[in-house]
């Protein structure tokens, strides 16, 4: 940990529990946790902005709101300025809640619609003692003035604001009593483009003045990219990659990030034939992610074991093949009883099978020698109502490192990404 890190967040993670429903109680059911946050950790330094991206569901605001103690962490520990907050005495608490903040994506639906914006604006100043009446009504003008606004509309209600306005008058409460660290939960993204760039240049001026440090969290890469000192990658409740802003969009070696970077809509016109990996597939449960590397289900590098012949296509329908059966979508009436069948499976004369030979209907590049008696000998033990066998078969021949192992990082400090390909 360096000096000036304000904020450290080691191996942090949020389990969410649902609530048992009647018929859940009565059959004794219980439901796999949602690992919402499962093992996160970075460090945030005093005055700078961490950007944190990934797609929606990935978990970023309950990494936002657990760093902030709006939720109880299933695991890990949150270090602000050096206290371990979990351990912080009811004084220290109070203190702590003084020099953290949070602004919301909806700032309509964070402000109470009942108070003005000068009453919104002086609450915290009321909740933490700070100054007298007339003292709180006057910082809170001021800062209406500060974030873009005119002292004369203290007593105005939020339903009487454009949306950039609204935000303007969150970001003001948030400031009114001095903190040293925002998470800023998708702040613009609810506003129009025309009024982003405002609110940006805003929260760029203040980090200046006051020296903030944000957490800035966004689905939108050009907006990281336009306000983060470093960023942090997020997939499915891991760290994917982080590093400093210019690194990770000009270097990236998470084949996440890569994806990630790749489905931006391209800006110029050279590079309009760029050929792109999107990332079509669905985000596997959190319920039940992956095991070993989580985003090894949809990555498009994922790596064969070292003693196996195979291209990555066909690699890939392989393991989705798999993938299929072990999750029940692929049964043995998926399988046509008319081609195929054991007694062939296995003849070592096969060194060589045909795409349409070896799965009909699922397996669309050719496989070669052992790879393709695994495959056939899967599919004839499927279709014999033997799938446990079958999923054996194809992880005795395919299983790979990304499957078995989770990727560390290796450099916590600068850039680094958790793949088994930077090992
Ligand atoms: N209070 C909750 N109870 C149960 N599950 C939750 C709760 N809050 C979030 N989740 C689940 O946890 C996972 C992570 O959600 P989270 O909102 O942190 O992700 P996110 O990356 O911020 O998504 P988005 O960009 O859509 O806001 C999701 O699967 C979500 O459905």
């Amino acid at each position: 940990m360096s000096e000036d890190t304000l904020v450290s967040v080691e191996n942090l993670k949020k389990h969410y529990t649902s609530t048992k429903t009647l018929p859940d109680r009565l059959f004794r059911r219980t439901s796999p946790p949602i690992k919402a946050v499962d093992g996160v950790s970075f460090e945030i330094t005093a005055g700078k902005t961490l950007g944190l991206v990934g797609e929606s569901g990935c978990g970023k605001s309950t990494t936002g709101e657990t760093i902030l103690a709006l939720r109880s962490p299933t695991g890990g520990t949150v270090k602000f300025d050096g206290k371990k907050i979990g351990d912080l005495s009811d004084t220290e608490v109070k203190n702590f809640r003084r020099r953290t903040g949070m602004v919301f994506q909806d700032p309509f639906a964070s402000l109470n619609p009942r108070m003005t914006a000068g009453q919104i604006i002086r609450e915290p100043l009321s909740v933490h003692d700070v100054g007298t009446q007339d003292e709180q009504r006057d910082r809170s003008k001021s800062l209406l003035k500060r974030v873009g606004l005119s002292a004369d509309q203290y007593d105005r209600y939020p339903h009487e604001f454009s949306g950039g306005q609204q935000q303007r008058i969150a970001i003001a409460r948030a400031l009114a009593v001095e903190p040293d660290f925002l998470v800023l939960d998708e702040p613009v993204s609810a506003l129009d483009v025309s009024v982003q760039a405002q609110i940006l240049n805003l929260l760029a001026d203040l980090q200046t003045d006051f020296g903030l440090a944000y957490l800035f969290i966004a689905h939108d890469l050009s907006v990281v990219r336009y306000v983060s000192d470093r960023v942090a990658v997020m997939y499915l409740g891991n760290i994917a990659e982080i590093g400093p802003t210019e690194a990770i969009f000009e270097r990236p070696q998470h084949p996440y990030t890569k994806a990630l970077l790749e489905s931006v809509p391209r800006a110029r016109l050279s590079e309009s034939d760029r050929e792109i990996t999107t990332l079509e597939d669905d985000v596997p449960s959190p319920r039940n992610p992956p095991s070993g590397c989580r985003f090894r289900t949809r990555c498009p590098v994922v790596i064969p074991p070292t003693d196996i012949d195979i291209d990555q296509t066909a690699y890939r329908e392989v393991m989705d093949l798999r993938e299929r059966i072990e999750a029940g979508t692929l049964t043995a009436t998926d399988v046509d009883s008319t081609t195929s069948n054991t007694a062939d499976a296995g003849t070592p004369s096969q060194q060589s099978m045909t795409a349409n030979s070896v799965w009909p209907g699922e397996i669309s590049s050719s496989l070669h020698g052992d790879n393709a008696v695994a495959v056939k000998t899967a599919r004839a033990e499927l279709r014999d109502g033997n799938r446990q066998a079958a999923i054996e078969t194809l992880r005795d021949r395919f299983e790979t490192v990304c499957e078995h192992d989770r990727p560390e990082h290796s450099n916590k400090t600068h850039h680094s990404a958790a793949c088994h390909l930077r090992h």
